[in-house]
């Protein structure tokens, strides 16, 4: 049976967070999770039947009122909580639960909102540290991060402790990159950050995309993430409320009253 009402009643961004039209969307994508319900406490889900993908080469935003479940959706991606019913697969092959250092192996690289770096450690260690399975290549990876964010090579010896915030973030992401992940999963890179820094974070965002990385994203500032998104996710109550484009997101009336709120008369800013 179908979840969309013959009477056209829901909007666009609405119907195509049906499980229908999921089902129909999902299709050979490169992460796809299907009905998943998870939690952390027994007899507490969380997650309650959600759905989402990512097509190769995309980057898809999760946004979402507070505690509507869009860290939990990472980690239950990225195999940190149990998933107790449905399934996420990564290019077709079943992932449940898999643990952390499994999907590494696989490609899927994950960023947490804090605690993200060591700080006592300098930028070269941290970034030792996110290549330990294969420690014959940090070399290598080491100059290819850098080339992407040259301050890490300028500031290697640096202790991670005494960077900035948003320079902290730079070298979390650099230490999932080692592994040349080609999924990048994101909780908040831009929380806690100044506008300026938070600014770059999302410029930083696209420059990793460019380089070949899919990327899954979970963001407060849902307008700026919806900017450089190719696709969005509203999350209500560990349900997918909405999905559409980042820039049909931003425009759905409804998504605008209920989410977006007394951001939605703000000026857009565009990413370079
Ligand atoms: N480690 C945990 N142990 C128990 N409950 C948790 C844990 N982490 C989150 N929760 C609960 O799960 C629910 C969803 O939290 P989650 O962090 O996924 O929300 P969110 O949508 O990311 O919101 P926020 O933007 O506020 O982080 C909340 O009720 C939260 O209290």
């Amino acid at each position: 049976m179908s979840d969309t009402p013959p009477d056209g009643s829901m909007t666009p961004a609405e119907a195509a967070a049906t499980p229908d039209e999921h089902a129909r969307s999902a299709e050979g994508a490169l992460v796809r999770a299907d009905d998943v319900v998870a939690g952390y406490f027994p007899g507490v889900d969380i997650l309650r039947g959600c759905n989402f993908f990512l097509r190769e080469g995309e980057i898809v935003g999760i946004i979402g009122p507070n505690g509507a479940g869009k860290s939990t959706l990472l980690k239950a991606l990225f195999g940190l909580i149990p998933v107790r019913r449905g399934e996420v697969t990564l290019r077709g092959e079943s992932i449940t639960s898999a643990p952390a250092h499994v999907l590494v192996r696989k490609g899927v690289g994950y960023v947490p909102q804090t605690q993200n770096v060591f700080p006592s450690l300098t930028i070269e260690e941290n970034l030792e540290m996110g290549i330990y399975l294969r420690p014959k290549q940090f070399g290598e990876q080491f100059d290819r991060v850098s080339t992407l964010f040259p301050l890490l090579g300028e500031r290697r010896k640096v202790k991670a402790g005494a960077l900035s915030g948003g320079e902290r973030q730079m070298v979390a992401m650099g230490r999932a990159l080692m592994m040349d992940p080609s999924v990048l999963l994101l909780d908040e890179p831009s929380a806690g950050l100044s506008p300026m820094f938070q600014d770059e974070v999302f410029i930083r965002c696209k420059k990793i995309n460019a380089a070949g990385v899919s990327i899954i994203m979970v963001e407060q500032n849902a307008r700026r993430c919806l900017q450089i998104c190719d696709r969005g996710y509203v999350l209500d109550q560990g349900r997918n409320a909405y999905t559409d484009t980042g820039s049909n997101l931003m425009h759905d009336p409804k998504v605008i009253e209920l989410y977006l709120g007394t951001l939605a008369g703000s000026k857009e800013k565009k990413t370079p």
